[in-house]
């Protein structure tokens, strides 16, 4: 692997809530236009490690180097134009603006207006009810519509990195694997790098390229998704299944 394939190095992050240790030395590797899923019980640090990565949460020790340069205290709108994007567990749409409002948004740091707007009419071919929905309200929307907003809310500021949490929390089946299948697509067709932080976890293994698995805190395990869907005794070890 070269220093151009990696995206993201994050090396010894540690952070607490309080005197609570809730990342300890967590080290990470993401290559560019791969999607990395984050696996591992309830509270084992998954969406603290993104909103860590994302700037929400101070780490109290470590390092983050995105595209070769260093995180830590980089204001949001810069992290949003350098092409990170995060995506919070329960979605973050706004219930009070519109769909169009809302995706608009996700374009609010970009400078170049133009193709701000030929993003925003991508996503809406992207994501058909959204475009049926324009006028409609965050809170007028099903959960699956609701997903596709906040997703599609990130993609206006085309990211090259995109932090996704939970995005099948409360998701019918069919939805779900829509939406796998659009990462999947996004990774194909624009190298998107994602990282993925799923309960669900045969969902997120059949479209990962690579997975780690967290617990109390650590990454216990960091391996290919295909190794850890197939072998038997690792799915046991780390997942429990
Ligand atoms: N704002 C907070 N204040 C205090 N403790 C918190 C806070 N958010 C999370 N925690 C605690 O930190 C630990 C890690 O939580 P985190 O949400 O990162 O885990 P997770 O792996 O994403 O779990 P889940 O899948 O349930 O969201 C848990 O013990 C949780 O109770």
């Amino acid at each position: 692997m070269t220093a151009d394939d990696v995206i993201l190095q994050v090396k010894g992050l540690t952070a607490e809530y309080g005197a609570a240790p809730v990342l300890q030395e967590v080290d990470l590797t993401v290559r560019a236009g791969t999607i990395a899923a984050v696996l591992g019980a309830n509270g084992a640090g998954k969406t603290t490690l993104l909103r860590t990565l994302s700037g929400l949460v101070k780490p109290s020790g470590g390092e983050i180097v995105y595209s070769g340069q260093p995180l830590l205290g980089v204001p949001v709108e810069q992290l949003v134009r350098r092409g990170m994007a995060h995506v919070p567990e329960g979605r973050g749409v706004v219930a009070e603006l519109t769909v169009d409002e809302n995706l608009r948004l996700g374009g609010l740091w970009r400078r170049d207006r133009g193709d701000a707007a030929k993003a925003l009419t991508e996503v809406y071919e992207l994501f058909e009810p959204l475009a049926q929905r324009r006028r409609s309200a965050g809170h007028q929307l099903s959960g699956g519509e609701r997903q596709m907003l906040a997703l599609g809310r990130a993609l206006v500021a085309r990211p090259k990195l995109l932090l996704l949490d939970e995005p099948s929390l409360g998701l019918a089946p069919r939805v779900i694997a829509q939406i796998m299948a659009l990462l999947r697509q996004l990774r194909d067709t624009t190298g998107l790098t994602v990282l993925l932080v799923e309960q669900n976890v045969r969902s997120a293994l059949s479209v990962a390229d690579e997975a780690v698995v967290m617990s109390l805190g650590r990454i216990v395990t960091a391996t290919s998704a295909d190794r850890l869907r197939d072998d038997e005794e690792l799915r046991h070890a780390y997942l429990g299944f």
